[in-house]
């Protein structure tokens, strides 16, 4: 179905060369299909290392797959012009983990949200100032503060000065990278409800990424789990979290469902993790699985149709 995608990956990897070991090659990202619609928020979900944030540069426009293709609003990233793909990857803004680093001290927040729409002159030049006044509000912060500069306002209005700037060129898709990680536990409800609020105005598509299945429950539509660079199991969020398919995905939800130390549990998901350049043949989990059968070290399963938009890569699940 293609109905309403407005950013999709079909079949991309990409391969980085490992330094000093020539022809040899680390495959951050494994044939992933991911859509993102109007009006949706998509979670990608997974270990540290498993290719998120890759994903989210190749979807940006800002990383060329090695295979596969991107398709932006329709079309064919890789075959656009320059000047078409220019912009089409201004319609795909990202937003990123730390919203100190991404934002530049020297300049006020005004000429922060208005940089890139005043370079791409996407508004007349004497409605730039209300264009970013507007973009404030949209965000909750008070146009006012569009004076001041970055390192005056506190984690979560930095933040906000993050989204803004990247609503400012009037995009289609937010690609989300951990964007509450770094804040804390206080300010990032009032986060997660502007991202609800904005998917809620269904002109946007989202693809949210966390390392926190709890918290991409709380606010996607659509889960896509990752392991070692492939997606494992893509369902919607209620289906994911009633009904996992992949033991992946159930020991992650395990994980987080533990209640103390909450920290416990990752830790002894992340430990067993294999390095990507490590990755066992076969299915990528089955070291760890705790249902893994003989066939699972040998065949490397496909990712199905288990129910109605839920895919599991499990050879388990295909009984
Ligand atoms: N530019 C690059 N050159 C070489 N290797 C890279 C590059 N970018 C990412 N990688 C490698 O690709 C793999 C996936 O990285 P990626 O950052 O996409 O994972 P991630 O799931 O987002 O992890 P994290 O949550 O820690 O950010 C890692 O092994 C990483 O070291």
């Amino acid at each position: 179905m293609t109905e309403g995608v407005l950013a999709e990956l079909r079949a991309v990897s990409r391969v980085f060369a490992l330094p000093g070991r020539r022809g040899a090659g680390l495959t951050a990202v494994d044939s992933v299909d991911l859509a993102v619609r109007r009006g949706e928020m998509v979670g990608l979900v997974g270990e540290s290392g498993c290719g998120k944030s890759t994903v989210a540069r190749i979807m940006a426009g800002v990383l060329a797959p090695s295979t596969g293709t991107l398709r932006l609003g329709g079309r064919d990233f890789g075959s656009l012009t320059a000047t078409e793909a220019r912009a089409a990857q201004l319609r795909v803004q990202m937003v990123f983990q730390n919203p100190h680093a991404s934002l530049n001290p020297r300049f006020t927040v005004e000429e922060i949200v208005g940089e890139a729409v005043r370079f791409h002159r996407l508004v007349p030049r004497d409605t730039l100032a209300d264009h970013v006044a507007a973009q404030l509000l949209r965000v909750g912060l008070d146009p006012s503060l569009r004076h001041g500069h970055p390192h005056r306002f506190s984690g979560g209005q930095r933040q906000r000065i993050g989204i803004a700037r990247a609503l400012a060129v009037r995009p289609d898709v937010l690609v989300c990278d951990e964007p509450v990680t770094a804040l804390d536990v206080s300010v990032r409800a009032g986060i997660l409800n502007l991202f609800l609020d904005l998917r809620d105005q269904g002109e946007l598509g989202i693809l949210f990424i966390s390392h926190d299945l709890s918290v991409v429950g709380h606010v996607c539509d659509r889960v896509a789990v990752m392991y070692l660079g492939r997606v494992v199991e893509e369902a919607p969020v209620d289906a994911l979290f009633d009904a996992p398919r992949h033991p992946y995905t159930q020991a992650l939800l395990a994980d987080a469902s533990t209640p103390s130390p909450p920290a416990s549990g990752s830790e002894r998901i992340r430990a067993g993790a294999p390095a990507l350049s490590e990755r066992p043949s076969g299915c990528r989990f089955h070291p760890r699985c705790p249902a893994a059968r003989p066939d699972c070290a040998v065949r490397e399963p496909a990712l199905r149709p288990v129910g109605p938009g839920h895919r599991v890569a499990c050879l388990l699940a295909d009984h």
